[in-house]
């Protein structure tokens, strides 16, 4: 790969509060894929001077056209690659009757590895074309089928973790891990056959990576949990993903289940399996004592609004963990939510968040903290891309522009050409860029993500597609 600059409108994510947004800046991506410099406000005439500058001399400008701009990609740290087949159906059921009606019958035929393939090929290229660049996937408790689904997120070049689950109670006969021995011997399969995946040599760590997948604790038995932290203490960079306090019946099944514990993060706190990489999906019913207890180990939640109001299973209180300091990513959780595309995250953590304001209406906001308040569009474009990168532990290498980190990014399109007739860009207001960035998050959909880029290699998008590269 040669050296590249993008010059035209970005997008950068600062703070919860805050993020840029320049019209004419210039991008220099080295040959490694990662960010060598930027410039921002740089008009035509300086353009050739200031990579004169840098010592690009002769390097290709990709310039963007009005109503285009560059933002990093997104992050979805929380979805069921094994589900996409059930998208859209079985919304009547709440949980705990939706795994077993819906989700795992649909889950046990990944045994048959042709379905695995003919399946997760298509669920890869969906989710990088909706703009995901890194994500976090749940296989099954196939070995076989989810090695398949590592090599094609590989082959893809798409930035993400890839995890078996772990199941070896209430779990139907056909659908279910005979002992915690059988669970652990295959999770180590996985884990050796993902770290042996020819990798990119540019990148700080593996573009795809295991992680471990405790399905959630009625799904294991505390022999399980015990090896899975025993697993997790060998590898401290390990990530760690689980599902946590998503339904009320849910909370109460684990309780019964687990009665020596005070609580459902302490189930997973007191096997070790709850620190700083572990990526908690849902974090709707937390008490207090767990919101205490997930700040203090630095868990990450991801929140997936879509699933939430989707499964009937409430409205998690994203304000109240920023407040607490804890890291919060978004995630889509198909097939809980319907929909593979983290636009559609953002918009319902938008309306979850009114939700949560509405039912404080009248009580004065305290200055500078997010809880009753709804999101702003800076909140929102943090938590679907630098937010998310730090639930994956990646802040220092994607999630924002900054000299050193990866060029992990999408190319924009709002104009008529895209084909999407609720973003007009040139015939209606707003016509400046947190204007545009706002419509693109309320109304945009795949067919504005004209470029997807991982590790500076272009991967996907609606551009790629229709001509076929
Ligand atoms: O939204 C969810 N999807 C799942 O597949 C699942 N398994 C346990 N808990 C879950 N929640
Ligand atoms: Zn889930």
């Amino acid at each position: 790969m040669s050296s590249v600059v993008y010059y035209g409108s970005v997008i950068n994510p600062v703070t919860l509060l805050s993020f840029k947004a320049h019209t004419s800046c210039l991008i220099a991506v080295g040959p490694t894929g990662t960010i060598d410099w930027i410039v921002e406000d740089v008009p035509d005439s300086m353009v050739q001077e200031i990579m004169a500058v840098h010592g690009y001399i002769d390097v290709d400008v990709v310039p963007l056209r009005s109503g285009e701009f560059i933002m990093p990609g997104l992050c979805d740290t929380h979805t069921h690659a094994s589900q996409m087949p059930n998208i859209g159906s079985g919304q009547q059921y709440e949980l705990l009757a939706w795994l077993e009606n819906m989700t795992f019958p649909m889950e046990s035929r990944f045994a048959d590895v042709d379905f695995a393939r003919r399946t997760y090929t298509s669920v890869v290229r969906r989710m990088i074309d909706s703009g995901t660049t890194t994500c976090c996937y749940y296989g099954t408790i196939h070995l076989e089928a989810t090695k398949i689904l590592a090599e094609i997120v590989n082959q893809s070049g798409q930035r993400a973790f890839v995890g078996k689950c772990n199941m070896n109670q209430n779990s139907p006969a056909h659908y279910i891990e005979p002992s915690p021995e059988a669970s652990i011997s295959a999770t180590k399969a996985l884990i050796s056959h993902i770290k042996q995946l020819p990798s990119n040599p540019h990148a700080t760590e593996p573009l795809v990576q295991p992680i471990l997948t405790p399905r959630f604790a009625i799904s294991c038995t505390s022999p399980l949990l015990a090896s899975l932290g025993e697993l997790a203490a060998s590898d401290p960079n390990l990530r760690i993903q689980t599902h946590i306090s998503e339904n009320p019946a849910e909370v109460t099944f684990t309780m019964s289940l687990f009665p020596e514990c005070s609580s459902y993060a302490g189930v997973y706190d007191s096997t070790g399996l709850l620190r700083t990489n572990t990526i908690l999906a849902h974090a709707v019913h937390l008490t207090e004592d767990e919101i205490e207890l997930v700040a203090k180990r630095k868990a990450g939640i991801s929140h997936c609004p879509t699933s939430n109001f989707n499964l009937n299973s409430g409205v998690a209180p994203i304000g109240a963990y920023l407040d607490r300091g804890i890291k919060v990513g978004l995630g889509t959780d198909v097939s809980g939510g319907y929909s593979p595309s983290i636009l559609n995250a953002i918009q319902n953590a938008s309306i979850a968040s009114k939700v949560i304001a509405m039912q404080h209406r009248g009580e004065p906001p305290a200055p500078g903290k997010f809880s009753n308040r709804q999101l702003s569009v800076a909140s929102l474009l943090y938590l679907a891309t630098l937010g998310g990168a730090e639930v994956c532990n990646l802040e220092n290498s994607v999630g924002s522009f900054a000299v050193g980190k990866s060029f992990d990014a999408l190319v924009v399109n709002v104009r008529n050409d895209a084909g999407n007739p609720a973003l007009w860009a040139e015939n209606s207001a707003p016509r400046n860029l947190e204007g545009m960035l706002e419509q693109f998050f309320f109304c945009g959909d795949d067919r504005n993500i004209s470029r997807v880029y991982v590790q500076g290699q272009l991967i996907g998008g609606r551009s790629v597609n229709s001509t076929g590269l």
